[in-house]
C-alpha cells in the first residue's frame, strides 16, 4: 500500500458544562487527508484545499503534520509521507477544524504503516497538534474526532477517555456566524480560578447531562446544557448570543451553547424535525443585528474517523 485517504468529522466540545472534558461528533462536515509514502524520509505538505491559501505548510505548523510526527517520533521511524489536506471545515468557527486535520492525518498514516497503533492509542499524537494549534493539548475535539459519539475526558494525567452513550434520535444544529474566533484568544478571556460555588453548579450539570445520555432522558439533558465557567466570558464575544438561545429554546431546542470556544452555537434537540424551526429562529436574530449566520444540523456521529480510501 502507498497512500490511504482518511476523513474524520467536525466536533462540539465541552457541550456548555464540560469545558475540556466533553465533546460529541457530527455527521454533517469533516476534514480529508490523503498520506502518500515517499522514499526519502521527512514530511512535508503537499497541498491544501478549502483554506482560501490560509493554511501554514509548515511540517512544525500544520496539525496534519505535527499529529504524523509525534505519531513517528513515538515509534523512532524515519518513514518520509506526503501530505494533501481537503479542509471542509471552517477555520476559526468552533467546530474542531485544527482537530479534524490532526485525526484525518494519523488514522490515514497509522493505516499506511500497517496499524501498529490502535485506534484509541493515537489521541495524544493528536493533542499534541492541538496544543500547536491553539496552545493548549485539550482533547474535547481530537478524541470525539477520533472514536465518534460522545467522549467523556475523565483524567488527562493519565489519560482516561470514556465513550458516553448517544441517545436515539438525539440531533443537533449549529449555527455559525459569519466571523471567526481563534481557540487561543477565546481561551484568553477565561479566569484561571473557578469559585467553590460554581463548581458545584458545574459539576451538579456534568453528572446530569452524562445521566441524561444513559437514561436517553431528554429533559435532563436540556436542563444540563447550563456553563458558569466559560459561557459568561466567551459569550460576550459572540453578537446576539443570549438572544439566539432565548429563541432557539422558544423554538423548540433542548438548550444552546457555545461549541467548543465559538463563535458556532450548539443546540441540541429531540428529532430532527425541530431543527428548521431552530435555524428559523437564529436567522431572525442574526437578521436583526445585520450579522450572516450559516445553518447545519446533523445527527451525532457514532463512528468518528474512518479510512476512504487506500491504494
Ligand atoms: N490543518 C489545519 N487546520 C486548521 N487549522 C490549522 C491547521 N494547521 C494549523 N492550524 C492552525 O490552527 C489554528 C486554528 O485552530 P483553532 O483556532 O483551534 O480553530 P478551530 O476551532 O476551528 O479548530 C489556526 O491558527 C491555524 O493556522
Ligand atoms: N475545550 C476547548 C475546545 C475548543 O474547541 P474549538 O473547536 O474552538 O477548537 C475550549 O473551550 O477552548
Amino acid at each position: 500500500m502507498k497512500s490511504v485517504k482518511a476523513f474524520a468529522p467536525a466536533t462540539v466540545a465541552n457541550v456548555s458544562c464540560g469545558f475540556d472534558i466533553l465533546g460529541f461528533a457530527i455527521d454533517a462536515m469533516g476534514d480529508e487527508v490523503e498520506v502518500r509514502l515517499k522514499d526519502e524520509p521527512g514530511l512535508v505538505v503537499v497541498s491544501i484545499e478549502g483554506d482560501e491559501g490560509r493554511l501554514p505548510y509548515e511540517v512544525e505548523k500544520n496539525t496534519c503534520a505535527v499529529a504524523i510526527q509525534a505519531m513517528l517520533d513515538e515509534m523512532d521511524s524515519q518513514v518520509g509521507m506526503e501530505i494533501y489536506l481537503k479542509k471542509g471545515l471552517p477555520l476559526g468557527s468552533g467546530m474542531g477544524s485544527s482537530a479534524a486535520s490532526a485525526v484525518a492525518a494519523l488514522v490515514a498514516a497509522n493505516r499506511l504503516l500497517g496499524e501498529p497503533f490502535e485506534k484509541k492509542n493515537l489521541l495524544p499524537f493528536a493533542m499534541a497538534a492541538e496544543k500547536v494549534a491553539c496552545g493548549a493539548g485539550h482533547a474535547d475535539n481530537v478524541a470525539p474526532s477520533l472514536l465518534g459519539g460522545f467522549v467523556l475526558i475523565r483524567d488527562y494525567h493519565p489519560l482516561d477517555v470514556i465513550k458516553l452513550h448517544v441517545p436515539h434520535g438525539l440531533h443537533c444544529t449549529l449555527l455559525h456566524p459569519h466571523f471567526e474566533l481563534k481557540t487561543s484568544d477565546s481561551r484568553s478571556v477565561l479566569r484561571d480560578n473557578v469559585s467553590l460555588k460554581h463548581s458545584t453548579i458545574q459539576s451538579g450539570n456534568v453528572a446530569g447531562l452524562v445521566t441524561g445520555l444513559f437514561q436517553e432522558d431528554f429533559e435532563l439533558i436540556g436542563r444540563s446544557l447550563r456553563d458558569v465557567i466559560a459561557e459568561p466570558y466567551r459569550a460576550t464575544l459572540i453578537p446576539g448570543f443570549y438572544e439566539t438561545k432565548e429563541a432557539v429554546k422558544g423554538a423548540g431546542a433542548l438548550g444552546m451553547g457555545i461549541s467548543g470556544s465559538g463563535p458556532t452555537m450548539f443546540t441540541l434537540s429531540k428529532g430532527e424535525e425541530k431543527s428548521q424551526a431552530i435555524i428559523n429562529a437564529a436567522q431572525q436574530v442574526y437578521d436583526s443585528i445585520g450579522l450572516g449566520v450559516d445553518s447545519y444540523h446533523s445527527a451525532i456521529n457514532t463512528r468518528g474517523a474512518y479510512i476512504l480510501e487506500e491504494k
